[in-house]
């Protein structure tokens, strides 16, 4: 396809003849995100300096852990789900063969939940832990801030969700990857073992030397003991004696409001990237999606990338905010017009128009490789998985294979990556890609690399070419 650029006063338009994309764009007069800046953090601070900050949060872990029973007992005991429908999914669990009275089909009912702790309101994004739903556990990760992982404490349970194969080792390391650097750990199901605390003992050590090697320091990582099924230390202190003669830390809903809730950067380009994408009232088309840096307000005029096409906010709307306005960290969804809906993707990035985000082809990246049987070569093929972003990337280079924990090069150009080793590498992908470089937004330069559904390297990007 032919993109003729001609200079011209007047913002930037396009139109579409036959296969040919004509773009106006004039270079002395640049299109202006808005017409008049305002003291953004004036602005903030009023608008939101009395309001509780928002963390979003994932629950992750093993398929069976009990994440949707843990989670949905939560939000019952805080009101959020009426006992009427706690009811419903009970008997359904019961015809389903479950004990629990949470289903899958809750699983999907609880997502994009909203509850209150003492000091904090929580957006919580539930993810499944079945194998096949990796792709969307890295969405919901990729939008967190911080992280709860389940495990089940009941006998065989955590050993099922350690062992290789289990899911617990593998959403540790894609939480840390993907910048989660603080985890509450749910030991969940204790009540099957009856509040065992050398049970509890046992999970916790082996826990804790692996989280070690992901990379979650000691004090980064509490470890809440609790059960789904009964609400047992979820909201309330621990009733039964048998967990209360030895436990006396904080509940799984203080767990959660003393994760950290980490700087908004207000100050910074937008970069707003679109997990969702539906038809709005009349020709206006609603995007959802987080907020990763700057601010937004109705009137401004973004530039959807790669595509270069340029939309107006007609309406920002989130769950307990105010409209109007978005900052840095919030999940919203924008009224857009101005574009044109077959041009919108999830993935693509909606940015100030005079700092757009930068496209490529080809970035060289610091990896980390996971337990892998077949060795990285140059050719090697992966899906290249980025917040919402999926695609195809190929190994162009093996740069460099450097020393796991000092970080130093052992080797240059070496000609395979085998398990647990760590390099430079170069990547080409089959499409261009909207990313940054990690040592400038944390947020947009980490992805994964996963191959025939296994999660194969976690990355940063350090170069963008
Ligand atoms: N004893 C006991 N059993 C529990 C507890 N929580 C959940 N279960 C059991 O664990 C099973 C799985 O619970 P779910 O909440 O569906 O687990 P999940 O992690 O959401 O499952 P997926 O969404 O399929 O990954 C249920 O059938 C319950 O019987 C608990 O605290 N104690």
């Amino acid at each position: 396809m032919f993109v003729i650029r001609i200079l011209f006063a007047g913002y930037a338009r396009e139109w579409r003849c036959s296969h040919i994309v004509f773009k106006i764009q004039d270079h002395y007069l640049p299109l202006r995100l808005r017409d008049k800046e305002i003291d953004i953090n004036k602005k903030y601070e009023e608008l939101r300096g009395s309001v509780k900050s928002i963390l979003n949060l994932v629950v992750v872990g093993h398929v069976d852990a009990g994440k949707s029973t843990l989670m949905g007992h939560l939000l019952y005991l805080k009101g959020i789900v009426a006992q009427r429908t706690m009811h419903k999914y009970e008997q359904e669990s019961k015809k389903l063969g479950k004990q629990s009275f949470m289903s899958r089909g809750v699983t999907v009912d609880v997502a994009h939940r909203t509850f209150e702790t003492s000091s904090k309101t929580i957006s919580l994004l539930d993810a499944p832990g079945h194998r096949d739903f990796i792709p969307s556990m890295i969405t919901g990760a990729a939008r967190a801030d911080v992280a709860i992982l389940v495990v089940d404490a009941s006998t065989g349970g955590f050993e099922a969700g350690f062992e290789t194969g289990g899911q617990t080792r593998e959403h540790a390391i894609l939480t840390r990857s993907l910048g989660l650097s603080e985890l509450a750990v749910a030991v969940n199901k204790l009540d099957s073992v009856d509040w065992s605390q050398e049970r509890f003992k046992e999970i916790v050590t082996s826990l804790k030397h692996f989280l070690k090697t992901v990379g979650y320091r000691d004090s980064d990582v509490t470890y809440i003991p609790c059960s789904g099924l009964t609400g047992e230390n979820l909201v309330e202190p621990p009733r039964d004696t048998a967990l209360k003669n030895w436990y006396s830390g904080p509940t799984l809903l203080e767990a959660i409001d003393n994760l950290p809730v980490p700087e908004r950067a207000i100050n910074r380009p937008i970069r707003f990237c679109i997990s969702d994408v539906y038809k709005g009232q009349g020709s206006s088309m609603c995007v959802g999606g987080r907020l990763e840096t700057g601010y937004i307000q109705n009137g401004d005029r973004l530039m959807l990338m790669p595509q270069g096409d340029i939309a107006t906010v007609k309406g920002i709307q989130a769950e307990n905010l105010e409209p109007g306005y978005s900052f840095a960290g919030d999940h919203v969804t924008l009224n857009i017009s101005g574009i044109d809906p077959t041009v919108l993707h999830v993935g693509d990035f909606l940015c100030d128009p005079q700092e757009p985000i930068p496209q490529t082809t080809r970035i060289q990246a610091r990896i980390v490789v996971f337990n892998i049987t077949v060795p990285i070569i140059k050719g090697s093929q992966f899906d290249f998985h980025y917040q919402s972003v999926n695609g195809m990337a190929r190994v162009k280079k093996l740069v460099s294979q450097l020393h796991k924990s000092t970080g130093q090069i052992i080797k240059n150009r070496p000609r395979a990556l085998v398990k647990n080793s760590s390099a430079v590498i170069e990547l080409e992908f089959e499409r261009p890609l909207c990313l940054e470089v990690y040592k400038n937004y944390k947020e947009l330069g980490r992805f994964m690399l996963r191959n025939n559904g296994v999660t194969v390297a976690a990355g940063m990007v350090t170069q963008i070419n």
